[in-house]
């Protein structure tokens, strides 16, 4: 996905007398009726509409850049200009409401249909990230805004304010092109809702975003987990979770909040033994990364058009993931040291290091994953490296044949958690997660743990890894496994196993890393050794 810098409209510094007239503001005529003042909005924002690009796109537009309305519902075929990156921000943050899609699976789908690259796809790419890690705080604007709960905005208009709030808050897009382009998109998607829109985002355009932050957050000391969750557009539980996992220490959280709606870079794992990380990022134009000996950093463009990805020389991997894949490989063994295992596989990243890790070492790794398809990925993964795909459950330790118990000299337990350290990254996912997904995942992380601590011969180590640092997915259900497995366990201190000089990591013998610390995702690590 490429990166570029915020705002379609770089070199046009939003001004205050672009923006709109304050007389349109809702209140002022009849807001949500759909039909009213319909005839005003046109004549308000006709023509303002930027056709960019009038190559061809997919399916339902026209061959120059227009849009078939009828396409997204109303009978009657209208036509009218649609500036091409906001529609296709429009049809992702759409796609992920509607059909619960996934912003990085589903965007660059749009885009190439589009025909979108470059500056534009940057720009769609923005407004979508953006919009949809900042939907809370928007949908608090929007409410005020609209003087409705933003639930009682037919959901395509509301999707589309959205991605207009987000314009006039957090980019430098004029206001006035912000509110004409966001009606124009509303009289195709929405049509008879341009009066609504055209008055709401107006008034959205009276205050910025921290004076909207002032008047609609509760007050920091009586209330400093809602006004945070307000501030930083994170959902209680989660700002609730954080500050726990930061012992309680607000100031940290908020570091955190910001950095989780920061775009992130994209990180290249330099696969040892075919290529090196500097060698990569001088190739590349990227920068060696901060900690991991594999990282590099990429600061734009599509990482899946590298020849070195293509050719397996590098893969896309947080830093964090790196580093904890690599901590494993680190942690001192006593014997043999050739069966390794990775229990949950998919879709591979951490098999492929470990896979790359394995051949200089003259070991063997065996892949489990349950799912078929993702199975299917980590085979990709891992091609021409020593690695055997399992699918199969990683629970089945001394059932399947392939995973006899006491076996294995390392194991790798990536369990399937809630996501949380990388809510940079998936940004739909903070809205997704809900409280009720901790006891069932919990209940697997237990039990995929105790069978990994059976799956490894007495003196191998385990390390048990998420990409959450909700208290509940780590340190508690590794407390509980190693207390109900049966087996002698040792907390093996994981800090000496990360690079030398590495702030920030805590005091032991488990490691929590944090993007607002380290860059990287909040992985937490937890490494053990069966006695
Ligand atoms: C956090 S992801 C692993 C990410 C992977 N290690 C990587 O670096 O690409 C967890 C994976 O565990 C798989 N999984 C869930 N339950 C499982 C089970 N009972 N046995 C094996 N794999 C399971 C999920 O399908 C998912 O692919």
């Amino acid at each position: 996905m490429s990166a570029a810098p915020v705002g379609g409209e770089p070199g046009h510094p939003q001004r205050r007398d672009d923006r709109p007239r304050r007389d349109d503001r809702p209140g002022r005529h009849d807001r949500g009726d759909r039909g009213s003042g319909r005839d005003r909005d046109s004549r308000d924002t006709r023509g303002s509409g930027r056709d960019r690009d009038t190559r061809g796109g997919a399916g339902g537009r026209d061959g120059r850049g227009r849009v078939d309305s009828g396409r997204y519902g109303g009978g009657r075929v209208a036509r009218a200009a649609v500036d091409r990156p906001r529609l296709a921000a429009f049809e992702a943050v759409a796609a992920v409401h509607r059909d619960d899609a996934f912003a990085n699976l589903v965007l660059p789908i749009i885009l190439r249909e589009a025909g979108l690259f470059g500056r534009d796809a940057a720009f769609a790419t923005e407004l979508t990230y953006g919009t949809l890690r900042h939907l809370g705080t928007l949908d608090a604007i929007l409410t005020a805004a609209a003087g409705r709960d933003v639930a009682r905005i037919d959901p395509p208009v509301r999707d589309a304010l959205r991605i207009g709030a987000y314009q006039l808050l957090h980019t430098r897009v004029p206001a006035h092109a912000a509110v004409s382009s966001t009606v124009d998109l509303v009289r195709v998607i929405g049509e008879g809702a341009t009066g609504f829109a055209n008055a709401v985002l107006r008034e959205v355009t009276t205050k910025d975003a921290d004076a909207w932050v002032a008047q609609l957050a509760p007050p920091v000391d009586t209330d400093p987990v809602g006004h945070l969750s307000v501030a930083y557009s994170h959902p209680q539980w989660i700002v609730r979770a954080f500050s726990d996992a930061l012992g309680g220490d607000l100031g940290e959280t908020t570091r955190l909040l910001i950095e989780d709606n920061v775009r992130p870079p994209v990180h290249l794992c330099a696969r040892p033994g075919r290529a090196d990380a500097a060698a990569l990022a001088d190739e590349v134009g990227g920068a060696p990364g901060a900690f991991s000996p594999y990282a590099v950093y990429l600061s734009g463009g599509a990482p899946g058009d590298l020849a070195a990805v293509a050719d397996g020389r590098a893969h896309v991997q947080d830093e964090g993931s790196q580093l904890v894949a690599d901590a494993l490989v680190a942690a001192d063994l006593d014997g043999p040291d050739r069966r390794w295992l990775d229990l949950c596989a998919g879709p591979g990243g951490k098999a492929g290091l470990l896979g790359a890790l394995a051949v200089g070492r003259d070991a063997q790794l065996t892949a489990v994953e349950v799912a078929e398809h993702r199975a299917r990925l980590v085979a990709e993964a891992t091609r021409g490296l020593p690695v055997t795909v399992l699918t199969a459950d990683g629970r089945d330790v001394g059932v399947e044949p392939e995973l006899p118990e006491g076996h294995f000299d390392r194991v790798l337990v990536d369990a399937p958690c809630t996501g949380l350290g990388s809510l940079r990254r998936r940004p739909e996912s903070r809205w997704r997660r809900q409280p009720a997904d901790l006891p069932p995942l919990t209940r697997l992380q237990r039990e995929l743990l105790t069978a990994a601590l059976r799956a490894v011969r007495p003196g191998g180590v385990v390390a048990y890894v998420t990409c959450s640092p909700h208290t509940v997915e780590t340190h508690v259900t590794v407390t509980e496994a190693a207390r109900r497995c049966g087996f002698g366990v040792d907390f093996v201190d994981a800090r000496p196993l990360l690079p030398a000089g590495m702030p920030g990591l805590g005091d032991g013998p488990t490691v929590q890393l944090w993007p607002h610390r380290h860059g990287t995702d909040a992985m937490f690590l937890a490494v053990l050794r069966r006695s």
